[in-house]
């Protein structure tokens, strides 16, 4: 290696010479030259310099060895984090009070011959806690904490997933008390006539015995975390083996001011600011989301270099978070800027009409993969929607593509994302909710493999109806289309009160049933 070195340095060197010999040498003095050549020499010796540097020759050797640490499962941590950091989710914090105190005083249950309950199952959405939940339960028992994630079993470990689950629970069993977390657990027990596929199969079964293998006398709990549990195998779930769900959602109003206050502990806040207010701006966040809130806010107070974190700042964040990144130096052909401007007035527009969530931001400004977007905020959670309201949302929704329609009588792609949504509601509409012309068959989402013709039919016939309607209020309201697509290509963003400036009396609020009725005739 290092003749190697040697080798190609002289060649450089001498290539350089001939080079600076042809081209330069009328103009550099024998001092430059000199100069030019000792400067390489330093650097050739400090290049072989640092290939002997033991500093470097170690990190390669500590790569190698964490590797070989992973592979035998060598890792677990003992985390700090306890309940004080996981806000709201209290009924489940209750459940979980009590496998916290099997652990801390197993031999109390162990006397009256109570079996620690083995395997817990965390369900619900993403960034929720999951995780932090189970390091939490670690933290209260000062348990041993080792993490894994079930698609690393089938995608990292190839061949060796049946393995890795025994010298986990090995080494698990042996640091006791101790507490295996499995995230994405639906990647290893995934219902096994959905894909079969051996090697998945295998470290599944492996994972049921090492959970019917367990002894009493050790204080081992394994918690699993899914975001799809509909498509888990029985043969997990059964008794004795996951057999406690508990369904961690997304947080409510006074749960989403829990974890801003956690977020916001350490941070030197504005005064006026008002987590509670925060808490309802961020309406449909996670827990994940609102830890970015926070710190993307304290991020951008730092940017600004400001010494307190104010409204603004949060303002920001929140856009950011929802929104994605502002694109800098977009390049956006005018007419695309104007078919944008009257796609989002559509949303708008559509939302003001029908009464929906208050429109809060409309804007042109590109974002993350969006052209633009309307952010609407709810006035409140809701957890029980009518047919009605959910025809509601999806016109909101094709609002964009009915004003492209109207205005320039062309279809854009810009609509895919709307459409993808609109498509879940109605297939919801119509598989789960029963509010189709299809009765009220409930039918399995994971199991509608390829549609049926009269699935795809119906929910067809719900997007069309929504979007003739959505159609004909936009043509019926033509003049505050407009209105609001030439504000949006001036100003580029309308904020909530500048829409209702813009609008004036919009829509007008009836006083009588007839002015109702002609109201919402389209
Ligand atoms: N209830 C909560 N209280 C405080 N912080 C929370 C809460 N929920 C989520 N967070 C924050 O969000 C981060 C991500 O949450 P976590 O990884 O636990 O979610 P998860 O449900 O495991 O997500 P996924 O399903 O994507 O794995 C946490 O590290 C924490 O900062
Ligand atoms: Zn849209």
């Amino acid at each position: 290696m290092i003749i190697l070195c040697i080798f190609v340095a002289l060649n450089i060197v001498s290539n350089f010479v001939t080079w600076a010999n042809s081209s330069l040498i009328n103009r550099l003095t024998s001092g430059d030259r000199l100069l030019i050549l000792g400067i390489t020499i330093l650097l050739f010796i400090y290049y072989m310099k640092l290939d002997k540097n033991p500093q470097y020759a170690h990190a390669t050797i500590n790569t190698e060895k964490k590797e070989k640490d992973q592979n035998s499962n060598e890792f677990f941590t003992k985390p700090k984090v306890t309940f004080q950091d996981v806000a709201g989710l209290e009924e489940v914090k209750e459940e979980l009070i009590e496998v916290i105190d099997f652990i801390n005083q197993s031999e109390k249950y162990k006397k009256m011959g109570a079996k620690i309950p083995k395997g817990i199952l965390f369900h619900g959405p993403p960034g929720t806690g999951k995780t932090l939940l189970a390091s939490a339960v670690a933290g209260e028992t000062k348990s041993a904490f080792f993490s894994a994630s079930g698609s690393e079993f089938v995608e990292k470990y190839v061949g060796v997933g049946a393995k890795r689950i025994r010298t986990l629970f090995e080494k698990a069993r042996k640091e006791a008390p101790s507490v295996i977390f499995i995230d994405e657990i639906d990647a290893i027990g995934a219902k096994r006539h959905l894909d079969s596929n051996n090697e998945k199969d295998q470290t599944l079964n492996q994972l049921l015995v090492e959970l019917d293998g367990f002894n009493t006398d050790q204080t081992v709990v394994v918690i699993a975390a899914t975001n799809r549990i509909d498509l888990l195998d029985e043969a997990l779930l059964r008794p004795g083996r996951f057999d406690r769900h508990m369904y961690i959602s997304n947080p409510n109003v006074k749960a989403r001011e829990e974890i801003l206050k956690v977020h916001t502990r350490n941070k030197p806040l504005d005064p006026s600011i008002s987590i509670s207010d925060l808490a309802r701006k961020t309406h449909g966040m996670s827990g994940a989301h609102l830890s970015n809130v926070a710190n993307e806010a304290a991020i951008i107070a730092v940017r600004e270099n400001k010494h307190i974190i104010t409204i603004a700042h949060f303002e920001q964040a929140i856009e950011r978070v929802i929104a994605g990144l502002q694109v800098k130096n977009p390049t956006i052909l005018p007419k695309e800027k104007e078919v944008v401007s009257y796609h989002e007035a559509g949303h708008a527009l559509v939302g003001k009409i029908l009464r929906t969530d208050m429109v809060h931001k409309v804007s042109i400004i590109p974002r993350g993969q969006a052209l633009g977007y309307v952010i609407h905020m709810p006035q409140e959670d809701r957890y029980v929607l009518t047919k009605e309201e959910l025809c509601d949302k999806m016109m909101v929704m094709l609002g964009g593509r009915a004003a492209e329609e109207l205005i320039f009588n062309h279809l854009s792609t810009g609509a895919k994302d709307d459409l993808k949504k609109v498509t879940e509601v109605a297939m919801q509409m119509v598989c789960e909710y029963g509010m189709s012309d299809l009765g009220f068959i409930y039918n399995e989402p994971s199991m509608i493999r390829s549609l049926s013709d009269s699935i795809n039919q119906e929910i067809n016939k719900i997007i069309y109806e929504c979007y003739n309607t959505t159609y004909n209020y936009l043509k019926k309201y033509r003049n505050e289309l407009e209105k609001i697509s030439t504000a949006l290509l001036a100003r580029e963003t309308l904020n909530s009160s500048e829409l209702d400036e813009l609008l004036g009396d919009f829509p007008p609020t009836p006083k009588t049933k007839d002015e109702k009725e002609k109201l919402e005739a389209v």
